[in-house]
């Protein structure tokens, strides 16, 4: 009898550890179980949700054509749930937050965060903290009233405000909300460097006088006087941006007082060089759905050139504060992935890449990025400065509309994203009420 008992605990108490060992698993790989939803029946699929309810979309009167018919119907499935946001998992208890802040660094794969900060906006109504033209009158330090229709007495309410600038805390927190989520992104001063001297080579006095990178990277203080015209982009632009003295000499006390004050302000601190792990990571923190974050590479160059351990030290040792700043927020990054979970990591940003890669067959012309003079629509074309062609991504033509749409959409670069947002919010009306098309503030100057 008493054997029988005995027996039957150990039994249990198997059970219960392999449950847990199965539970361990789940957790280990971030599986996600989500809501059971009901079967399409070959006509309704799940669409978007601007309010996170799910919508039924019919899509029986859809038009499909050529190599995309071709291509909807071997995935055997409708184009608009290609385009369809994953549902969120139903043990989730995190509410999407929708207040945010972000610090748009220069050359620091800026314009795809903003891409996809673009798009999470306008398709859920969110009110934009816009700048008149595409900047906040950077690189002067950033002030409220450089917010189109900030006011101080009425405060108007804005949700995200992205575009660059030379961050100010006290004034940002005058137009966003308390509860703002603030982050920003770094990536290495060395071949930030690379990137920034062939962009900004025309406008920049200490890059203008070199008369080529390596003879920069030889020499840089040779080329360099403070204050003179656009040298915030040649030393510690980082450090300029997130407002602090680009040009006080290196101290580990000083750039300790930075990183205080930006792990003070800031929630959450990307790398460039690991754009996929950043995204997820932001992902969870904004309680987002992984397509919320599914972006293609913007402001890319065609080319770039590779650096060789000395060049990479000399220009990490002449930028001595950004490569402090980002030696510290690598750290503290990696520690974040190693507690969200390195197998875990791992499967979200295979997700990631495999969404890309469908999303790119389904919505670019090849697949790949190509020049602006192959770019037809003026909608789409990439921004072009600086000594090398910057790349944009050309949609396919035979798509359904509401399906091109959003692929545009996800192509659209920075400076027409923000006119058709500015034209959302300050619609332009004629004396009987219709909305006029507000003019582009492209053509004015960035
Ligand atoms: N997803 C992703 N991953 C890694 N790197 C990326 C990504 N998206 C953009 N980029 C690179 O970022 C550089 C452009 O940065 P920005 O968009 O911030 O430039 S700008 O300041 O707005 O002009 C530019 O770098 P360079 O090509 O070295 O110039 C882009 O190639």
């Amino acid at each position: 009898m008493r054997l029988s008992h005995v027996c039957r605990i150990q039994f249990l108490g198997f059970g219960l550890v392999v449950l847990m060992a199965i539970g361990f698993t789940i957790q280990i790989l971030g599986i996600h179980f989500p809501k059971r939803r009901s079967v399409p029946n070959g006509r309704e699929w799940i669409a978007e949700k601007p309010e996170g309810r799910p919508q039924v979309a019919n899509t029986s009167n859809m038009i499909y054509s050529g190599k995309a018919a071709t291509f909807l119907m071997s995935h055997q499935i409708s184009p608009l749930r290609l385009m369809t946001v994953e549902p969120q998992p139903s043990y989730r208890t995190c509410r999407p937050r929708r207040h945010i802040m972000f610090l748009k660094t220069h050359k620091t794969a800026g314009s795809t965060i903003l891409n996809l900060l673009h798009r999470y906006g306008e398709r859920n109504g969110l009110f934009f903290a816009l700048p008149y033209k595409y900047q906040f009158n950077y690189p002067s330090s950033f002030h409220s009233y450089r917010v189109k229709g900030y006011n101080a007495s009425s405060r108007p309410h804005y949700d995200i405000m992205c575009h660059h600038m030379r961050f100010n805390y006290p004034e940002v927190r005058k137009v966003m909300p308390p509860d703002s989520f603030y982050f920003t992104i770094l990536r290495d001063p060395a071949t930030m460097a690379e990137s920034s001297f062939s962009y900004y080579r025309v406008v920049s006095s200490a890059f203008k006088k070199a008369p080529n990178f390596k003879a920069f990277i030889s020499h840089p203080s040779h080329y360099y006087r403070q204050g003179e015209r656009s040298n915030h982009y040649a030393r510690n632009p980082l450090w300029f941006d997130l407002g602090f003295n680009s040009d006080a000499p290196f101290t580990e006390t000083y750039a300790n007082a930075g990183i205080r004050a930006v792990e003070d302000t800031f929630n959450l601190v990307l790398l460039a060089e690991h754009f996929d792990e950043s995204m997820i990571l932001l992902k969870e923190e904004l309680c987002w759905n992984l397509d919320d974050v599914v972006t293609f590479k913007m402001n890319s160059r065609e080319t770039s050139r590779t650096l060789n351990r000395e060049d990479i030290e000399r220009l990490r040792a002449w930028s001595a504060l950004d490569w402090y700043l980002y030696s510290h927020f690598n750290r503290t990054f990696w520690n974040k992935v190693e507690h969200f979970g390195r197998a875990k990591m791992d499967n979200e940003v295979r997700k990631l890449k495999e969404r890309r890669q469908f999303l790119a067959k389904l919505c670019i012309e090849g697949s790949e990025p190509v020049g602006a003079e192959q770019i037809k629509e003026e909608a789409i074309k990439p921004f072009q400065f600086g000594q090398e062609k910057i790349l944009g991504w050309p949609v396919r033509n035979d798509l359904p509309p509401e399906v091109r749409m959003r692929c545009v959409r996800m192509v659209t670069p920075e400076l027409q994203y923000k006119d058709i947002l500015d034209v959302h919010q300050f619609p332009v009306r004629a004396s009987n009420g219709s909305v006029l098309l507000a003019t582009p503030a492209r053509s004015i100057g960035r």
